[in-house]
């Protein structure tokens, strides 16, 4: 950090082409030679206001802080200004934001909340600061350049805190691995619900919808068949082996034949001895690309069967192109008489319907979690623009359309938030069996409302950000990646009418029967 000392007179004298100094949050830069190569041209630096001037206000009208932090323009800072101190800062890993509504209430000070405790405030600032430090530079990069998430990150997400693991939630597959969580366990026994609520809200701060996918969603909704219905055998040999980020798996499931309509699934599996013979195509799998296994919806004689098919000769996988990053591994695959081991059967032959729709509540409250905290996220970006942006000499949000945006975007995801706890609280206390009678309507409901709402906030935060919602770097880059992502919330897992649907059909069979009257 430069330490020479300015006074305002003296960085005034500093203003013309070849000699430009100006201030930003009370710290000078010297521009005279970034002038000709800044993005933005070098007339608009010379102006009046600008060229020796403190520009911190026309600054932020323009660039997000973390140009200022990028390591080619942080040099261009020759000191500071005498007497003055910087205000801007941005968050310190792990620290929570103080813009109102930016994060959820337990975590606001001097809010109280129903279900987290001390513990859970602890685990979530290790969660922030590891995501941060460890997967954010990574998520930005990879939503960039398509690439899949880098196996270094992956090694260190597995060995140092176990979060593949923990991703995964509250289950036997964290046995023995307690110990290796000292950081991040609050109590070495248990990790209930709520603390899989936080990881899965951390890591969708990230404002990068692909990448989001990319970390590994296919082993968070394609390990839990095989902890729930594979052999002991099966879950010895390939459990470990995911959640120790050595090999990577998918769920496949979806079809161009058939998505949220499972019945019309064509993929085959038949008998051939001690083994199966799969013959199909999958479509829009998630991770599919770099995929080792893939937990397969599979037609068999007697209805439905998920079978585990390890990748090898016959299963071939191509990317599909999609709104999203290449970094999600989004993949079509093949399967050409691919022979797997009767062993590989999750759950008893012809139940794989039960197999596929019992998953599927706890890969839609995943969605809900991460689909939810993109939105608040998209509330905070609104909420600083607003204040920041000048138009007509004042702030965007002394516009009363404006704060009518704010009011809606907050109200949904506070809205949503409530009700997610409120679930979420209810499975922690409801064994599977339970979950999947009772929790699969709210569950489907509240999907449905989490995503129609993120469509409404996208167009809300479009319109407040103007033509910057539309530029995929700068100011609106969150937005952008948002609005041009939000649907995926919409479709994967169910699309959002058919489970607004289902969530009443399942209130209606709960009717059924002689006694309600008006
Ligand atoms: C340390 C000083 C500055 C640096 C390092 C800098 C850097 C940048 C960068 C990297 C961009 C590309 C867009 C982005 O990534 O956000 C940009 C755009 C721009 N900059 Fe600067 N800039 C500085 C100061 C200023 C100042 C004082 C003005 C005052 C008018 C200005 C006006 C602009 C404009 C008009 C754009 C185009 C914005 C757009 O397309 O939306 N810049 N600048």
């Amino acid at each position: 950090m430069a330490a020479k000392q300015y006074t305002e007179e003296e960085v005034a004298k500093h203003n013309k082409e070849g000699d430009l100094w100006v201030t930003i949050d009370s710290k000078v830069y010297d521009l005279s030679k970034f002038a000709n190569l800044h993005p933005g041209g070098p007339n608009v630096l010379y102006a009046d206001g600008v060229a020796g001037q403190d520009a911190t206000q026309v600054f932020f009208g323009l660039h997000r802080l973390e140009v200022l932090h990028r390591p080619q323009y942080a040099r261009l800072q020759i000191g500071t200004i005498v007497g003055q101190e910087s205000v801007i800062k941005p968050l310190a890993p792990g620290e929570v934001s103080k813009v109102p509504y930016a994060e959820p209430t337990w975590l606001a000070d001097g809010f109280k909340s129903a279900y987290y405790t001390e513990g859970h405030r602890k685990f979530h600032k290790a969660v922030r600061t590891f995501f941060m430090e460890v997967v954010y530079p990574a998520a930005i990069q990879c939503e960039e350049n398509g690439k899949r998430i880098p196996q270094e990150v992956v090694d260190k997400m597995a060995s140092e805190v176990n979060m593949i693991a923990m991703r995964l939630g509250p289950g036997k597959h964290l046995k023995g691995r307690m110990s290796q969580l000292p950081l991040l366990m609050p109590t070495a026994h248990s990790i209930e619900l709520l603390f899989k609520l936080i990881i899965n809200t951390e890591l969708a701060r990230f404002g990068t919808r692909g990448f989001v996918d990319g970390l590994l969603n296919g082993a968070v909704i394609g390990v839990p068949p095989i902890l729930n219905f594979g052999s002991p055998e099966l879950q010895a040999r390939v459990v470990p082996e995911v959640l120790s980020g050595k090999k990577f798996l998918a769920l496949a499931i979806s079809e161009a034949f058939a998505g949220s309509d499972v019945g019309g699934l064509q993929t085959t599996a038949v008998r051939d001895g001690d083994f199966w013979v799969v013959t199909g195509t999958k479509k829009w799998i998630t991770n599919g690309t770099f995929a080792d296994y893939f937990t397969t919806g599979c037609k068999t004689e007697t209805g439905f069967t998920v079978i585990l098919i390890e990748r090898g000769d016959n299963l071939e996988t191509k990317a599909i192109k999609t709104s999203y990053s290449p970094t999600a591994g989004t993949a079509f695959v093949t399967f050409d008489k691919v022979r797997v081991p009767v062993g590989n059967t999750l759950g008893a032959v012809g139940n794989g319907m039960s197999v596929i729709l019992t998953n599927f509540n706890h890969e839609r409250w995943m969605l809900i979690c991460t689909a939810l905290a993109a939105q608040r996220v998209v509330v905070e970006e609104c909420m600083k623009w607003a204040s920041q942006r000048m138009v007509f000499g004042k702030p965007l949000t002394s516009q009363a359309v404006i704060r009518s945006k704010l009011a809606a975007m907050i109200s949904r995801v506070e809205a949503a938030q409530n009700w997610l706890e409120n679930i979420t609280h209810q499975m922690n206390n409801m064994n599977y069996a339970e979950t999947s009678s009772k929790l699969a309507g709210p569950i489907a409901l509240l999907k449905s409302f989490v995503t129609k709402s993120g469509a409404e906030t996208a167009t809300d935060a479009s319109q407040v950000f103007g033509g910057r919602a539309l530029t995929v770097t700068g100011m609106g880059k969150v937005i952008e990646n948002y609005h041009r992502t939000v649907m995926f919330d919409a479709i994967l897992a169910g699309a959002e009418d058919v489970l607004a649907d289902l969530g009443v059909r399942q209130a209606v069979k709960r009717m059924s029967g002689n006694q309600h009257k008006l």
